[in-house]
């Protein structure tokens, strides 16, 4: 296949083969999306909170290189990318700001100095701000002046530690160590005419040249260093753009797959069971507001409730459903789906109780039982008292527990709806987080068991309380802290 025309799902694919393997990727290498033919919702998972911090360690961002000729729509593409990735954070990092100051003998002579030679560029702070924003720290990045050839002397750009960080330039698959330090690498492949023209008028109105100018620095550097440099170094992308901004396809799979990467967490992929709803920029101060200690009961209660429904919600979407046809008002058939009607919550007293609300909102009359787990003393014997829809073991159970943190209880009470003839299948445990072990210790156990839950958070301390966690959730829901 000529590498021009390499169709974009190959060359995904080859991005996400050997390539990922053979990096540290914690948490963002991604196995296909499971969903039951009987259930609409979609795996998805982890959040921006987790984008540094998993059950395993630190996660380290996704970090993409886009390289590419003058002109080919570099920063183009990757201002699109940036835009279409909203919910998550992200930095460009421009190869140009790493442009060496010239002396002064080079400043006087201009127009002899090749800024397409590799050695223009100052590649080992480049790689030190790399390796900085991948371990989560924030530097301080030139700012390069094109009009001047040169580096502000007094101001920098602060960058803060994000999801994805994208790195792009000329030359930035030109040093081994930058690509090692890449997961995705993409090459943006314009037409060399195309790529002149653009770049004649670019540098005559943003960069304060003179055509003459232009023309002659590209036929004495820009076009020997395309073809020494950058063409020689588009055999290391995973995709190649076509075209650019233009190729809106290829755009659309790139971020489609940054998305993937990004949003599987290790467990999801573990236990195809676990499902960590889709994070937002809402979700995530959702979560700010009722883990802060200074929070008031009544925001508490407030953004709990919300956060709350929004895992109920896709609980929900794991259920089965059949398909309905009604007519609308227009006297058209419309084809959809029914609920399903043979269902109930279980709350796990007292915390689980708090979720109650949010599902009677949701199911209009739903039956909702209750388990107690009563610890009797310190020998570990526990007397489980229960109160739970008699025909139980015919409907469906969404299992209620905000704070999933060993998962003894959790097993309990699952073990209950199994002796009532529930099928283990049948359950969904929904919580607000979880922890690791809490996730081990259930799914291990109850491999068919479903899991909703909003965040996975990094552990469980000695004293068995989820880290970072929310506290005693009942506690300060119900107002019984002080
Ligand atoms: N698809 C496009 N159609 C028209 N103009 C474009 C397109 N992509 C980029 N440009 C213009 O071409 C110039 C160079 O694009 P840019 O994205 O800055 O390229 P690079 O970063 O690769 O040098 C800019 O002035 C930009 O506005
Ligand atoms: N003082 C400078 C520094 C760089 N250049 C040219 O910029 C090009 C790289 O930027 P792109 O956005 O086009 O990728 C490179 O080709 C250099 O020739 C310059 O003209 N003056
Ligand atoms: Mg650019």
């Amino acid at each position: 296949m000529p590498e021009e025309t390499k169709a974009i799902d190959y060359v995904m694919e080859a991005a996400s083969g050997p390539h990922f393997s053979g990096l540290r990727l914690d948490g963002l290498l991604s196995s296909p999306p499971s969903s039951s033919s009987s259930s609409p919702a979609h795996r998805s998972s982890a959040s921006p909170s987790s984008a540094f911090a998993d059950a395993n360690g630190p996660r380290q961002p996704f970090v993409i290189g886009v390289s590419g000729g003058t002109a080919s729509g570099k920063t183009t593409v990757c201002d699109m990318i940036i835009q279409q990735l909203h919910d998550h954070r992200v930095v460009l990092v421009s190869q140009d700001s790493f442009y060496r100051g010239l002396t002064p003998e080079e400043s006087e002579r201009v127009h002899e100095y090749n800024f397409d030679h590799p050695d223009a560029f100052d590649t080992e702070q480049l790689l030190d701000c790399i390796k900085k924003l991948k371990c989560g720290q924030s530097v301080h990045v030139p700012i390069y002046d094109f009009k001047q050839h040169r580096r502000s002397s007094d101001s920098f750009r602060q960058v803060n530690a994000s999801d994805v960080i994208i790195l792009e330039g000329i030359l930035v698959f030109h040093d081994q160590r930058v690509r090692n330090l890449m997961n995705m690498k993409i090459f943006v492949d314009t037409d060399a005419d195309v790529r002149l023209a653009r770049r004649i008028r670019r540098d005559t109105v943003e960069r304060g040249r003179d055509v003459n100018s232009v023309l002659e620095q590209y036929a004495k550097f820009v076009k020997p260093a395309f073809d020494d440099f950058v063409l020689p170094s588009k055999k290391y992308a995973d995709v190649i753009i076509p075209r650019g901004g233009d190729n809106h396809v290829a755009i659309d799979l790139i971020v489609q797959h940054i998305h993937t990467k990004l949003g599987q967490h290790d467990l999801c992929k573990i236990y195809p069971n676990v499902y960590v709803i889709q994070s937002t920029f809402q979700i995530r101060g959702m979560h700010t507001l009722i883990r802060d200690r200074e929070i008031s009961k009544h925001d508490f209660v407030f953004y709990s409730d919300r956060l709350i429904r929004l895992v109920v919600e896709h609980g929900l979407g794991h259920l089965p459903f059949t398909e309905k046809q009604v007519v609308t008002p227009t006297g058209s058939a419309y084809t959809g789906v029914d609920f399903c009607k043979k269902l109930c919550g279980v709350s796990i007293v007292r915390s689980g109780e708090s979720m109650e609300n949010a599902l009677r909102a949701c199911c209009k009359g739903i039956k909702i039982g209750k388990i107690l787990i009563h610890r009797d003393g310190d020998n570990g014997k526990q007397l489980i008292y229960e109160k739970l829809p008699k025909d139980i073991s015919e409907r469906h159970v969404l299992l209620l527990d905000p704070v999933l943190a060993t998962g003894n209880s959790a097993n309990q009470a699952i073990e209950l709806l199994i002796q009532k003839g529930v099928p283990e299948s049948h359950i969904i445990f929904l919580n607000l987080i979880s922890a690791p072990e809490g996730i081990h210790c259930c799914c291990k156990r109850f491999p068919s068991l479903k899991i909703v839950t909003s965040e996975i958070d990094a552990s469980l301390n000695e004293e068995f309380r989820v880290i970072p966690g929310m506290g005693e959730f009942g506690d300060r829901y119900f107002g019984t802290d002080d």
